[in-house]
């Protein structure tokens, strides 16, 4: 399923009306279409039913659902605007004159709303859609409000009126509906910020837009099961541990030893061929002890962390690895930040995650003008250290900046985690949804990069293995908080102890590399 900003919506709309010579009110009844047959399969034609609308084509679609419901024999439709009929959009004019030939009720003051509210059993929200462009203040705020407190089931048509379609923000005030039906694709803002709240439950309806026209135009790609079918490496009977890559994984310390470790268990539970750990000396014995799968190369060592030895000794190994994994648990110093600048000017891909986006902002330069695959995993404050942006701006419109970073950076494969994840290059974007709050926990970065790590060493893909790896992290952790949910709390999951954590994620992700007769 596409996600698109409302400019894009907009051009689509017409694109749709120019090439295939569908009218603009033939498309409006079409949205309408689409709610109706949502009223149709949850209420009877007696429902008292008050639709409210604004003054654009929202408002207009608003208006043709009141004229097709009359039409096809609801008895109790109702209309609410604060606008009057010159103000309207003159799709929504023609579809409120219609309305007028139906002798539906329409009411104007809104000393009336509260009143209308108690004599209905469903509100249909048609004030605002793709089109809300300030904050919602005055008598409209008031129409919000009273909506809101009247508690009466709500249909929002394409977003609840007052949240932003294209960053999710509340605008002032919004309605809380129940459903949202929208069109065609998701909107940004129905999955960002605020809004995926406010839309209650969010049903897609199609009006006939082909998918190719949208694929044609920026758009983004929620992350579903077959969709990450796809995505995941292919493994094949004839093959060795050299099929599936030699990964060198640089970081830990003696403070912070569990991330490199919760990072080497993840990769090589995703497949990873073979996994060389390059970790400071003092360590060195601690994660052999752990990790009995892995090589190890112990390098020099000042206080627990790398100590500016470790240079030559990378130097001299690093011809060995096709992928170079560097970040987790390494600490902040300038011998670590050397390692950094050093990896990314070599020609082997490489991951970056944790501590290594922190030495970037020294080198965007060189990631700049870097050829090989380069992942970057940040965190909103590890991405502001990749774009002078500040943690604030980047959490309000993270499409645009995740679209500026790739515009920028054509050779970067970019993970912006945060409660909805984008990945995304200069090409391709992937969003990813689900997940829940017992991610948000230390560590489970370590696990996620672990993950794209083994995925992307099978099948030297970045942004196939960075989406599939995502996806496959949280949909982990949501079967862990189902399997609880019939006993316990979702807290329960949190308290696991790492180790089973992650058998338990590497469980679930088995069932997704080999999803059927196994
Ligand atoms: N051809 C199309 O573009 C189609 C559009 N459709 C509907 O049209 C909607 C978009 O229509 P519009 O672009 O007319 O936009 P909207 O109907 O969302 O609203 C725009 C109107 O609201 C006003 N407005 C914006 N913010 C306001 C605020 N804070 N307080 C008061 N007034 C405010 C604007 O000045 C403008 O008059 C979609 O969300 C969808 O519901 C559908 O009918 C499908 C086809
Ligand atoms: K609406």
């Amino acid at each position: 399923m596409y996600i698109v900003d409302s400019k894009t919506m907009h051009r689509l709309d017409e694109q749709l009306i120019k090439q295939q010579r569908v009218s603009s009110l033939d498309l409006m009844k079409r949205a309408a279409s689409g709610v109706k047959d949502y009223i149709d399969e949850h209420h009877t034609k007696l429902v008292r039913i008050l639709i409210v609308c604004g003054v654009g084509n929202n408002g207009g679609d608003g208006f043709a659902l009141a004229s097709l419901l009359k039409e096809d024999g609801y008895v109790n439709v109702t209309l609410f605007t604060l606008a009057n009929e010159n103000q309207l959009t003159s799709d929504a004019r023609f579809y409120a004159l219609r309305c007028a030939q139906l002798n539906i009720p329409c009411f104007h003051q809104l000393h009336e709303l509260e009143g209308l509210l108690k004599n209905s059993e469903q509100c249909v929200d048609a004030l605002f859609g793709t089109g809300l462009s300030r904050g919602i203040h005055g008598d409209y705020a008031q129409v919000i409000h009273q909506i809101n407190a009247s508690k009466l089931p709500c249909i929002s048509i394409d977003m609840p009126s007052g949240i932003h379609s294209d960053t999710g923000a509340c605008m002032g005030c919004a309605i809380h509906a129940d459903v949202t039906i929208s069109f065609a694709c998701y909107k940004q803002g129905q999955l960002l910020g605020e809004g995926r709240r406010y839309c209650g439950h969010l049903k897609i309806v199609d009006i006939g837009i082909p998918h190719e026209m949208i694929a044609k135009e920026e758009h983004a790609i929620l992350l579903t099961e077959d969709k990450t079918r796809q995505l995941l490496p292919k493994r094949f009977e004839q093959s060795h541990k050299g099929s599936y890559g030699k990964v060198l994984a640089i970081g830990g310390s003696r403070s912070m030893h569990g991330a490199i470790t919760l990072c080497a268990k993840a990769m090589l539970r995703s497949g990873v061929g073979t996994l060389t750990l390059f970790v400071p000396k003092s360590i060195g014995m601690l994660l052999a002890m752990k990790l009995e799968e892995c090589m190890l190369i112990e390098a020099d060592d000042e206080n627990g962390m790398f100590a500016q030895g470790a240079l030559s000794l990378l130097k001299e190994k690093i011809g060995d690895y096709d992928l170079i994994v560097i970040g987790n648990g390494m600490g902040r110093t300038k011998a670590s930040e050397a390692l950094v600048a050093y990896v990314l000017q070599q020609d082997t891909p490489c991951i970056l995650d944790a501590d290594a986006l922190w030495s970037c902002a020294k080198y965007r330069e060189l990631i700049k003008r870097r050829q090989a695959p380069l992942i970057v995993t940040p965190h909103p404050k590890e991405f502001s250290y990749l774009t002078s942006k500040s943690t604030a701006e980047i959490k309000a419109d993270p499409f645009k900046a995740v679209r500026e970073f790739t515009s920028c950076y054509p050779n970067v494969t970019l993970v912006y985690k945060d409660y909805v994840s984008i990945i995304a290059t200069d090409k391709k974007c992937y969003v990813n949804c689900i997940g829940n709050n017992a991610l948000a926990k230390g560590g489970s970065g370590d696990v996620l990069c672990g993950i794209i790590s083994g995925l992307y060493a099978q099948s030297k893909q970045a942004i196939e293995a960075a989406g599939a790896g995502v996806y496959v992290h949280a949909k982990c952790a949501d079967e862990l908080l189902q399997v609880k949910m019939q006993t316990v709390f979702y807290q329960v999951i949190s308290s696991l102890p790492y180790p089973r954590y992650i058998k338990l994620y590497a469980n679930a992700y088995t069932l997704y590399m080999f999803p059927t007769n196994h």
